[in-house]
């Protein structure tokens, strides 16, 4: 029996249990016939020859071979074409009659096969012994591979049940979408699991790859929570999680500039949520702080520097920009306002997150309003008469009220709507007007109503007002698209303003002079503080360096305000 004396080492207790066989059961062995049938069958080659093949893939699966290559059919096809083209020595030939025997290429078409990884996961047969009130078990194959599975479980203290604890976001359990938090864990790989530890069937887990066979009974699912959640939120705050002391895990956590949209996929953490980047095609979610938890922290931080609100700089009265626009008195000018709100800045609000929608506007839906930002001087006039002048019917502003009395040449609402200082005080405490103020014992002030006149006429309405008006601008009425209008470096304003004249804020004449050096940093300075302090509410930013450039700018972006679907706070979209 030369099969049998082949075997050394540790594989040889087969063979021996083989060929002792015979002779064991000869005792119990009365016919002859049954003798010989016996001796025949443990002598047999091709049994040796099978344990053989199958001690040799035991060895083989414990030093987990991998293929080499997953064309070995073509690449002994590819050879014998060339052997046969050369002298065929007896070697050769005996290679050629081997390559070509049927059963060799079937076992080349299997490797290849499973190099390639070419098969689908068969599911295994539904078991037939499933108790009537196991109707709903599902029976789930996952493919794993190197990454963990994301997914936790835990034993149910109340029916001590194995069950799903926890899915991770974007994690394998996850994107295939069959296994779902509060699933009852059955079996794993038909081992079943309700005896084991939840420790235990991690282990089981863990060292399993390939194909794992789960039977589960599903659990009874929130159909909210079961879906994605949608949760859209543009960030208020720039966010990085390397210099966030407070993450759990720095390497989870997801950087965001203020402004980026993320959306928002689950909240069940009060202190850190899991987001990602909106339209991120990468599944896997990050770490972000939650609302509540920012606003602490920011809330904490803040009062050292924000008890005294930021004063944004400027000159002595100079803002009532609108006014001055639909002015076509030029002895009167901005530097003749007090504005009464502007020394109030929103210092309760911390901004974190906002909560928004996709928006477009619909066809025959009145324009959003346009509200230019910026500090003095920087050319949000200059923007305006631009666009004015670009499209006249498409463009309009608002005209202005004063309580002074209207002079000969000018008409009631045209230059000015004149009402008398009664009813303007009237408006005033009824919040009739966005921002107001007082010259030479005179009041003058934009309405609410006469944004809504523009808007009314189809058009779309510039406004350009004090930052601190903003919020209350902010409305689902008016859906404003905020741009703030940022002067260039000193070096560029230098350059760009050489033939400039600025409105001078030191007289009532509305005379002009050249830009000065003080000008510049003013207008630079004041520019940093309203970033700081409104930045949040800015959807555009435009540098007026070069205002042919600049302009461009805006008008496309005000194209695409009309024509694009834009993220707006959602309760804009709930009108
Ligand atoms: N990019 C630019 N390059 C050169 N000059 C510019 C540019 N933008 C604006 N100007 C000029 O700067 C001056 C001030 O501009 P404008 O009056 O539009 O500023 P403003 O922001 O409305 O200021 P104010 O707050 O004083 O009303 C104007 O003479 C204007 O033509």
């Amino acid at each position: 029996m030369p099969a049998l004396s082949t075997g050394t080492g540790p594989d040889t207790g087969l063979y021996e249990l083989l060929s002792v066989l015979p002779s064991q059961l000869q005792a119990h062995v009365e016919s002859a016939d049954d003798r010989s049938f016996l001796h025949t069958m443990f002598g047999e080659r091709s049994l040796h020859s099978l344990v053989k093949i199958h001690e040799k893939l035991q060895h083989y699966e414990e030093t987990c071979p991998a293929p080499v290559l997953d064309s070995a059919g073509a690449l002994a096809q590819g050879l014998s074409e060339e052997l046969q083209a050369k002298p065929l020595s007896a070697e050769v030939r005996e290679l050629l009659k081997l390559l070509s025997k049927p059963h060799v290429k079937s076992l080349l078409s299997v490797h290849d096969t499973v190099a390639q990884k070419s098969y689908e996961p068969e599911l295994p047969p539904l078991p037939d012994d499933i108790d009537d009130d196991e109707d709903s078990v599902k029976i789930i194959r996952l493919v794993k591979n190197k990454e963990p599975l994301g997914a936790t479980i835990k034993r149910d203290e109340r029916t001590g049940a194995i069950v799903i604890a926890r899915i991770m976001r974007g994690g394998a359990a996850d994107r295939s979408g069959l296994i779902h938090v509060g699933d009852e864990l059955k079996e794993v790989n038909g081992i079943p699991v309700g005896d084991k530890k939840p420790e235990d069937i991690i282990r089981i887990l863990a060292q399993s790859q390939g194909a794992i066979t789960f039977k589960v009974v599903p659990g009874i699912q929130d159909e909210g929570l079961a879906k994605e959640p949608k949760v859209y939120l543009r960030a208020l705050f720039d966010y990085n999680p390397e210099e966030d002391k407070a993450i759990p895990c720095r390497e989870a956590g997801l950087a965001f500039r203020r402004g980026d949209v993320l959306q928002v996929v689950c909240q069940d953490d009060a202190t850190w949520w899991q987001a990602k980047h909106e339209g991120d095609v990468n599944p896997r979610a990050g770490l972000i702080p939650s609302k509540h938890f920012q606003e602490r922290r920011l809330a904490l931080r803040r009062p050292m520097t924000n008890t005294q609100p930021q004063k944004i700089s400027r000159k002595p009265s100079g803002f009532r920009r609108s006014f001055r626009l639909s002015r076509r008195d030029k002895k009167t000018n901005k530097s003749m306002y007090e504005c009464k709100k502007s020394e109030q800045y929103d210092t309760a609000d911390v901004p974190t997150y906002e909560e928004v929608a996709p928006y477009r506007k619909g066809h025959g839906a009145k324009h959003r309003l346009v509200i230019l930002v910026g500090p003095t001087g920087v050319g949000l006039n200059e923007m305006k008469r631009k666009l004015l002048i670009s499209d006249p019917q498409h463009f309009g502003v608002t005209i202005p009220h004063t309580s002074r009395t209207k002079r000969s040449q000018e008409s009631d609402g045209v230059e000015y709507h004149f009402i008398s200082k009664h009813l303007f005080e009237t408006d005033i405490h009824n919040n009739k007007f966005i921002e107001h103020g007082e010259y030479k014992g005179n009041y003058y002030g934009t309405s609410v109503d006469s944004v809504r006149s523009v808007l009314a006429k189809n058009k779309v309405c510039l406004l350009d007002v004090q930052p601190h008006t903003l919020k209350h601008l902010r409305t689902a009425e008016f859906k404003p698209y905020v741009v703030f209008v940022k002067p260039p470096s000193i070096e560029r304003l230098r350059e760009t303003r050489k033939n400039a004249k600025i409105i001078s804020g030191k007289d009532d004449k509305g005379s002009s002079k050249p830009f000065m050096e003080e000008d510049f940093q003013e207008m630079i300075n004041a520019a940093q503080l309203m970033e700081n302090q409104y930045g949040h509410l800015f959807e555009k930013v435009i540098v007026n360096d070069d205002l042919a450039a600049a302009f461009s700018e805006l008008k496309l972006a005000l194209r695409k305000v009309e024509t694009e679907t834009h993220w707006v706070p959602i309760s804009w979209t709930h009108s």
